[in-house]
């Protein structure tokens, strides 16, 4: 399949659920489980530290630095999986990317809140291309609490990724969005989902 655009009001999504076919996926999964460095950082949230309920790993060129919920990343440097990867991304979305941040979901307990994409180090018009491996599980969104204040909100949207699929968020997606891959209670095994991204300087 190829890239299709999905109709949400102020916002840039991209959606190609078969973007990677099966069998590649599947190497990918079994290769990046065991092979990313994979750490649980802790997060400070509200002045309180607190494990982030997931791993996570970085990945980029050296001048990908990146700080984030207060942690400052330098990056791994790239492995020839996620090079390659990489180049595949970029020429599916024709757009660069110097990094990418892996979550690892080891299950249903695992999750990441609301945020948004929205650091300073990502630019003003930041692109971010999102590949999902392993459990499906439903991301979603919802409009940013702060800029629909004046006018009617749009209403939240519930998106399942699958394994193998890749949504590109573009500018202005992460102004008037935020977004969350909520915990779930179904039995399900373990999930990757890699976001490509640039930051620092833009070119
Ligand atoms: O796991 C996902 O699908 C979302 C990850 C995400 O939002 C992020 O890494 O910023
Ligand atoms: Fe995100």
């Amino acid at each position: 399949m190829a890239l299709t655009s999905l109709p949400l009001p102020h916002a840039n999504l991209l959606f190609d659920p078969t973007f990677l076919p099966t069998p590649v996926a599947d190497t990918l999964l079994e290769q990046l489980m065991t092979e990313v460095a994979w750490e649980q950082r802790n997060i400070r949230i509200f002045g309180q530290e607190m494990p982030q309920p997931r791993l996570t790993a970085w990945y980029g060129d050296p001048a990908a630095r990146y700080t984030y919920s207060g942690l400052t990343w330098d990056p791994l440097p790239w492995t020839p999986a996620l090079l390659a990867l990489r180049h595949r991304v970029e020429a599916a979305t024709q757009t660069p990317f110097n990094s990418v941040l892996l979550n690892h979901y080891r299950d249903g307990r695992d999750s990441m809140g609301w945020h948004a994409d929205d650091e300073p180090e990502l630019g003003p018009a930041p692109a971010i291309a999102s590949l999902s491996l392993g459990a499906t599980r439903r991301f979603r969104l919802r409009p940013h609490p702060t800029h629909f204040r004046t006018q009617p909100a749009p209403a939240p949207l519930g998106l399942d990724l699958p394994h193998g699929s890749l949504l590109l968020m573009r500018a202005p997606t992460q102004q008037h969005w935020q977004h969350a891959l909520p915990k779930t209670a179904r039995p399900i095994g373990p999930r990757l989902n890699l976001t490509f991204r640039w930051v620092g300087p833009q070119t």
